[in-house]
């Protein structure tokens, strides 16, 4: 058996929606990954309070990746809680396995501002997706550490799409129709729980 080849999606995933769902699937066919590791942040620390709790999260990631192979979800940053930085995630992981760290183009942007990001980048290939208006070339520096390092930067296969958790969290405060963003389990999990209501937001 070779080395084992691992995709990592971290995310907020307040909520977890069917594009964060599309990409984790991309990432695996394209690079031919053993799995995808989804990674709920317990607070990532750039962001206001998220609006539902760890627990309500992880849940809905257990209902968007049931039927779907190849993906699963590691709580270990939610584990760890306090704030969640990526480089203590990547020094907590298994050695000897090949790792992806997969992300959206506005994260690509930001890179350079994550907590001891050249760690980062000499630990892990980069897997990016087009978001509209975000940039899918790294940053100059960071283009720089990863070509040091050895490590690659992937442009995925993936059509840019404007869905985005803050669009749904407003649409769900106002009532509106998330039809087609959200797995139906997650919409239902959102109702019976009453999360991301107008009072709650
Ligand atoms: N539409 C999208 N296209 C490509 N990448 C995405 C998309 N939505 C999220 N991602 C990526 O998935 C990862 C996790 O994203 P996150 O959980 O913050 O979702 P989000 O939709 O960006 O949420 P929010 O709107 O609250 O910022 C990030 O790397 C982000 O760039
Ligand atoms: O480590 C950091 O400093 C850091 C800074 C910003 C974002 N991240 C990670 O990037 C992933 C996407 O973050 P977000 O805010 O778009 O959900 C998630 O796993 C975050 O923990 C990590």
């Amino acid at each position: 058996m070779g080395i084992k080849r691992i995709g990592l999606l971290g995310g907020s995933f307040d909520p977890v929606h069917l594009v964060h769902i599309a990409l984790a699937e991309t990432a695996r066919k394209h690079l031919a990954l053993d799995e995808v590791q989804l990674i709920p942040a317990a607070n990532p620390w750039q962001r206001q309070a998220l609006a539902a709790s760890p627990e309500h999260r992880l849940a809905m990631l257990k209902l968007a990746i049931a039927a779907k192979p190849g993906l699963c979800i590691n709580p270990l940053e939610i584990e760890r809680g306090g704030k969640t930085y990526t480089i203590d995630t990547l020094e907590q992981l298994p050695q000897g396995a090949e790792y992806f760290w997969i992300l959206g183009s506005d994260q690509l942007a930001n890179f350079c501002s994550w907590h001891r990001w050249q760690d980062i980048a000499r630990r892990v290939h980069l897997a990016v997706a087009e978001r509209p208006g975000d940039d899918t070339q790294a940053p100059g520096p960071l283009q720089q550490i990863l070509e040091q390092a050895g490590k690659s930067l992937v442009h995925l296969p993936f059509e840019a799409s404007p869905v985005s958790a803050s669009d749904i969290r407003r649409r769900l405060a106002q009532g509106l129709a998330v039809d087609g963003l959200l797995d139906s389990a997650v919409t239902q999990y959102i109702r019976q729980h009453g999360l991301y209501r107008a009072t709650a937001a």
